[in-house]
């Protein structure tokens, strides 16, 4: 689920692109790049690694000019590597960079078509790339020395074409300006914001609003499914809608785990959501054993923190920090591997053992994808002493992979696949396991605002909003980005058997 960021400034934007990266950390950690355009040329730093990792100071002060774009990057498909980070370059037409987030689920097809009928190259198996060799070709077919707002908005047209699946994506074109657009379904975000200056108006383009708000940046809205904004170097704001058949239905996740509470997506807060979250969930456990004998309510850190404050509240119970978060280790669920995933989670949390001693606590987690974080967690609620363990998902279970930019590719790996709920309770060894309800899910982000047509759900029921998605798609999806296959790749990589690709790590 990457993080994008673009402005359109009157002085050296890099500054506050970096900012804007390291607030949306949260949704990719293994790669992080920022491309301005100064004196009609492409300045560039891009490598592996955490914002904070990948630029240094010689860095920044390199990357000069007044427009620019960033992204941070959690690997949907292709390999890993410094080559794979993005912006994506292609020098034709104009000179462009994209940065993406999501991901096309019609990639191989588009592959094919650009060697074939586009005559592009494609230095990687990134479906960023695609989506950058998509647009620039949409561009170059317009065939203007000097493209006007007309003809990108004609190009993003060109794209909602051909392009199918998730995909928000800000473009930087050299002497031009930035452009941002949003797939027709709206599955991926994008917000739009301004700043005044002495200078003039400044414009940005995020993946999440919390990135306007902390550089001082007004959100004006959300770019809208199939839309497509165009800021000029000069700084005028130029908006359309592109797709032929647009329809709002952005993907659920974002407000079970991946946006940052303090995001507003789609006139929806996500804090809000989180609360109702909790509420609902309390009100199910009440429904269900009224007579339950919790003594203390606790989260597992951090993004269930929300959720599980309101349950305490609405059941009347205690709320208590239970784990204790090392704050040095990132998300666990992004991380790129499962041996790393397990490791990784006992060393983020450790009980308080006070808060376990001869009680029945219930354990909340937003969600249990692979059952990696829960198994760990319920068996130290034990080893600390609880009498009972119960524990609440504020998600349903995730049965289904996610095709639209997360890490999700094979049914397989997930716990609830294939397996009753009460399967599950006994393969996360809890004593009794609560599930939201999907609908209850749905109402509590729809609340935030009831014009949104709908949700991708298809993690929770298997309908792939796209309609695109068949049962030999999934495997290949599974068969390129199961555990075992990725696990090969990196080995591969390590080994030195990759594509070294043309950006290297070590370049400054
Ligand atoms: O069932 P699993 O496969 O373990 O995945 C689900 C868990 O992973 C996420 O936590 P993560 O550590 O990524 O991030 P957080 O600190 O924001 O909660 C999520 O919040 C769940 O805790
Ligand atoms: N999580 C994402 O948005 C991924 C973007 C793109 N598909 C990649 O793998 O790099
Ligand atoms: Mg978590």
């Amino acid at each position: 689920m990457c993080g994008l960021a673009g402005i359109v400034g009157k002085r050296d934007v890099a500054p506050d692109i970096y900012d804007a990266l390291t607030v949306l950390q949260h949704r990719g950690q293994d790669a992080a790049g920022i491309m301005t355009s100064y004196q009609g040329r492409f300045t560039q730093r891009k490598s592996e690694g955490l914002v904070r990792d990948v630029f240094r100071q010689h860095h920044m002060q390199r990357l000069r000019g007044a427009v620019g774009i960033g992204h941070v990057r959690y690997p949907t498909a292709g390999s890993s590597g410094p080559a794979l980070a993005q912006p994506f370059y292609v020098n034709s037409p104009y000179g462009i960079a994209l940065a993406h987030n999501g991901n096309l689920t019609n990639s191989a097809k588009l592959t094919h078509e650009m060697f074939q009928s586009d005559l592009r190259h494609l230095n990687t198996d990134s479906d960023s790339e695609v989506l950058l060799n998509v647009f620039a070709h949409e561009l170059q077919v317009q065939r203007q020395l000097f493209p006007s707002a007309e003809d990108i908005f004609a190009a993003v047209a060109g794209v909602h074409r051909r392009c199918v699946g998730g995909y928000a994506a800000i473009a930087l074109i050299v002497n031009y300006g930035i452009v941002g657009f949003r797939d027709p379904w709206g599955i991926r975000p994008l917000v739009l914001g301004q700043r005044e200056t002495s200078e003039g108006t400044e414009y940005m383009l995020a993946s999440e609003s919390v990135a306007l708000d902390v550089l001082g940046f007004e959100l004006i809205d959300d770019v809208a499914p199939g839309e497509a904004v165009y800021i000029s170097e000069k700084g005028e704001l130029f908006r359309r809608q592109c797709a032929a058949k647009p329809k709002l239905l952005p993907c659920i996740f974002e407000h079970v785990y991946f946006a940052r509470p303090d995001s507003m997506m789609d006139g929806i807060s996500v804090y809000k959501t989180r609360m109702r979250q909790g509420e609902a969930l309390a009100k199910k456990v009440m429904a269900l054993r009224p007579d339950h004998e919790i003594d203390v309510v606790i989260p597992i850190p951090d993004t269930s923190r929300i959720a599980a404050q309101a349950m305490a509240h609405e059941l009347g119970i205690k709320f208590r920090e239970g784990f204790m978060k090392n704050r040095y280790i990132g998300r666990t669920f992004i991380m790129p591997g499962q041996n790393e995933r397990k490791k990784s989670v006992r060393q983020k949390l450790n009980p308080v053992p006070l808060e376990f001693e001869g009680k029945t606590v219930m354990l909340v987690d937003d969600s249990i994808v692979r059952g990696t974080t829960c198994r760990q967690i319920i068996q130290m609620a034990r080893d600390a002493g609880a009498k009972k363990v119960y524990f609440a998902s504020a998600c349903p279970p995730v049965r289904y992979p996610n095709v639209y930019g997360i890490d999700m590719p094979s049914a397989e790996e997930l716990i609830a696949n294939n397996r009753t709920e009460e399967e599950v309770c006994e393969a996360i060894g809890a004593d009794w396991l609560v599930f939201q309800n999907l609908d209850d899910l749905v109402k509590c982000s729809m609340e935030g605002n009831p014009q949104v047509d709908g949700f991708d759900c298809s993690v929770f029921n298997k309908d792939y909003v796209t309609g695109d998605v068949d049962d030999a798609y999934l495997l290949s999806v599974h068969n390129a980005r199961n555990d075992a296959a990725q696990e090969e790749r990196r080995a591969a990589e390590a080994a030195g058997r990759s594509v070294i690709g043309i950006h290297n790590d070590d370049q400054s």
